[in-house]
């Protein structure tokens, strides 16, 4: 029997995950509100504090670090790789501590891997990371050709969602044409074209709807205006972009959960608010069903956001005329982290190599 840990460090919770072979013993998810957060400069300073709700989760399930087989990351914006399961090596985690493509929580889940792998004297690895990069060329180019689009999504769950859907369907994910509409601090709605994501909004840097803690696509001259003024530095202005903007910017939350309720009980403002999210999410569906020519099997929407059934009944709405809308809400990830493993360490898989 194999005893692997699966780290998943999003941008407004940290789930773990203690696995023997493929059944779940202990699985932990712990939601970090927006004050939490604030007094951590940058992503990676949140190392320790993370590290120890594992090393907490673990005591719990009474697992020590000499039972550990392998460990396994959610992992972050290193060079764009195609999917699949990598072997965290220094090459690795040495563009994350010095050469990030940008900060998001998921680059923790490279170095926390590795960290506590070193220390069981086990091995670590990471599983379909937010660059995976799938794009055709020419959802690449931009109107100016010193821009060009990337890829930067939930790949982890968006893929592992998909996978679920089609093997319930009983079919295969290469055979179908999906939208998968991930909901959670950040969101991104993928156009899944026979099991590659050929075109999705960048989650992280400006694209798509906004979302709890993304300000998502804003009018580009405005953004240069705010960046002329001489107010803000280019750092502040990233932190608008894709950590202190959508939700975290109108009310000083990241929490959706909350934003519903206080809709609910009348506030006009989250209502609005609230909506124009959803309503956004609904016209980036659309315009990943052109891409895929209407010929959509279905349409899934996924992450924490996705339990919320207001949001899910407003963009199902809009979009129920392209597919079947199929609500699979929360994730999938851990289970999917520790299913790789598992294959790695069967034998079954041959971990891919980062370079
Ligand atoms: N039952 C629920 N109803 C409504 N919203 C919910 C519910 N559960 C979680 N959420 C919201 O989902 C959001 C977090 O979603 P999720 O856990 O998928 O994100 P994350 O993993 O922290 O970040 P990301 O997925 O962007 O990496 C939060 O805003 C939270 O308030
Ligand atoms: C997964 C990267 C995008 C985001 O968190 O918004």
């Amino acid at each position: 029997m194999y005893t692997i840990l699966a780290i998943n460090p999003g941008s407004t919770s940290t789930k773990v995950a203690i696995y023997q072979d493929d059944k779940a013993v202990r699985e932990l998810t712990l939601r970090h509100s927006t004050e939490e957060l604030a007094p951590f400069a940058g992503v990676l300073d949140q190392f320790d504090f993370r590290k120890q709700i594992i090393l907490d989760a673990m005591k719990e399930a009474g697992v020590t670090l000499s039972d550990i087989d392998a460990v396994i990351g959610r992992g972050g914006l290193i060079k764009p790789v195609k999917s699949g399961v990598y072997e965290v090596n220094e090459t690795m985690i040495d563009d994350i501590r010095h050469r990030p493509v940008g900060q998001h929580a998921s680059n923790l889940g490279a170095l926390l891997a590795y960290d506590i792998a070193r220390e069981a004297g086990a091995k670590a690895y990471m599983a379909d990371p937010v660059v995976v990069d799938e794009l055709q060329d020419v959802a690449r180019i931009t109107g100016h050709p010193d821009i060009e689009r990337v890829s930067i999504f939930h790949a982890l769950n968006q893929k592992a969602m998909a996978r679920a859907y089609a093997e319930k369907r009983g079919v295969r994910y290469e055979d179908l044409n999906l939208i998968v509409v991930h909901l959670g601090g950040g969101i991104s709605v993928g156009a899944h074209r026979k099991g590659e994501v050929i075109d999705v909004n960048n989650a992280l840097d400006g694209e798509g709807p906004f979302s709890p803690e993304r300000a998502g696509g804003l009018p580009a001259l405005a953004v240069a205006k705010w960046a002329a003024s001489g107010k803000y530095d280019i750092r502040q202005i990233a932190k608008f972009i894709n950590s202190r903007g959508g939700f975290v910017a109108h009310f000083g939350t990241n929490s959706a959960m909350e934003i519903s309720k206080r809709a609910e009980e009348g506030d006009q403002r989250a209502a609005l608010v609230q909506d124009a999210m959803c309503y956004n999410v609904g016209k980036a569906v659309g315009a990943m069903a052109t891409v895929l020519k209407g010929q959509v099997d279905a349409i899934i929407l996924t992450g924490g956001i996705a339990h919320d059934k207001y949001v899910c009944k407003y963009i199902g709405d809009m979009v129920s005329f392209i597919a079947e809308v199929v609500v699979m809400p929360g994730e999938n990830e851990l289970e999917a982290l520790a299913g790789n493993a598992l294959r790695v360490l069967e034998g079954k898989l041959t971990p891919r190599v980062y370079e």
